[in-house]
């Protein structure tokens, strides 16, 4: 689902990924473990190109990543993020339904997929709230649900349950891992607490720039 060889990417001429290889396969769930600061973030942002590496190759489902648009390349995947990126004047439903109207596909069929799912994460009865009568871990629930609609992949995940209490944040770790069973994609999740990771999970760790098993 990725592969990724010998991806540099540096800031103002200091180096941050010095030669990152790393390969996800299909239907994979992993984790990217790293201190603070070590390019965790700049890595997934190369792969959804939010950030453009130096050197190197990046393959996304076979793909590589230049020999797509942007628009093209991220419809192969779902990415969530700590902060949630909720659009606070759209109702959960409107949050959730963007990511289908973006790629042009029927109301009907993308309602339906919403519900569906909305429901599977426990959210079925706050459908037509607005984000900030829901709680963080519900507005995690909600980005994951968006993320899901169009049924990527790939999902990526930059420490998404930094803004929740450990608790709350163990629930989103556990639903991440179940909704990948269940839906059948690939998850890469980035996170700085080794007390999250899901058990018997594959950890790689960003250190000095390079990404170890
Ligand atoms: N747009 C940018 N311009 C300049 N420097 C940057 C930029 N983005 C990241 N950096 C630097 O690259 C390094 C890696 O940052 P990155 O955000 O990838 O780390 P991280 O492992 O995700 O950290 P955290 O766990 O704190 O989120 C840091 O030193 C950061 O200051």
């Amino acid at each position: 689902m990725i592969q990724m060889h010998d991806v540099t990417k540096s800031f103002d001429g200091v180096p941050v990924l010095n030669g990152v290889n790393y390969t996800l396969s299909h239907g994979e769930f992993a984790f990217l473990r790293g201190r603070s600061g070590s390019g965790k973030s700049t890595f997934l942002k190369l792969l959804y190109r939010e950030s453009e590496r130096e050197h190197g190759t990046i393959l996304i489902d076979g793909t590589a990543i230049d020999a797509l648009q942007k628009f093209e390349l991220r419809r192969k995947m779902g990415i969530i993020f700590q902060s949630y990126e909720l659009i606070s004047q759209h109702t959960v439903l409107e949050n959730v339904l963007i990511a289908g109207k973006a790629l042009g596909r029927p109301l009907e069929e993308i309602e339906a997929e919403a519900m569906r799912l909305l429901t599977r994460v426990g959210l079925a009865d706050k459908v037509h709230q607005f984000p900030n009568k829901l709680s963080g871990g519900q507005q995690q629930r909600v980005a994951i649900v968006r993320a899901l609609l169009n049924k990527p992949k790939l999902l990526l995940a930059d420490e998404p349950t930094g803004n929740l209490d450990r608790e709350t944040a163990q629930d989103i770790m556990t639903l991440l891992y179940e909704l990948h069973r269940e839906e059948q994609m690939a998850m890469l999740i980035v996170t700085h607490s080794e007390e999250l990771l899901t058990s018997g999970a594959r950890v790689s760790v960003m250190e000095g720039g390079h990404i170890d098993e």
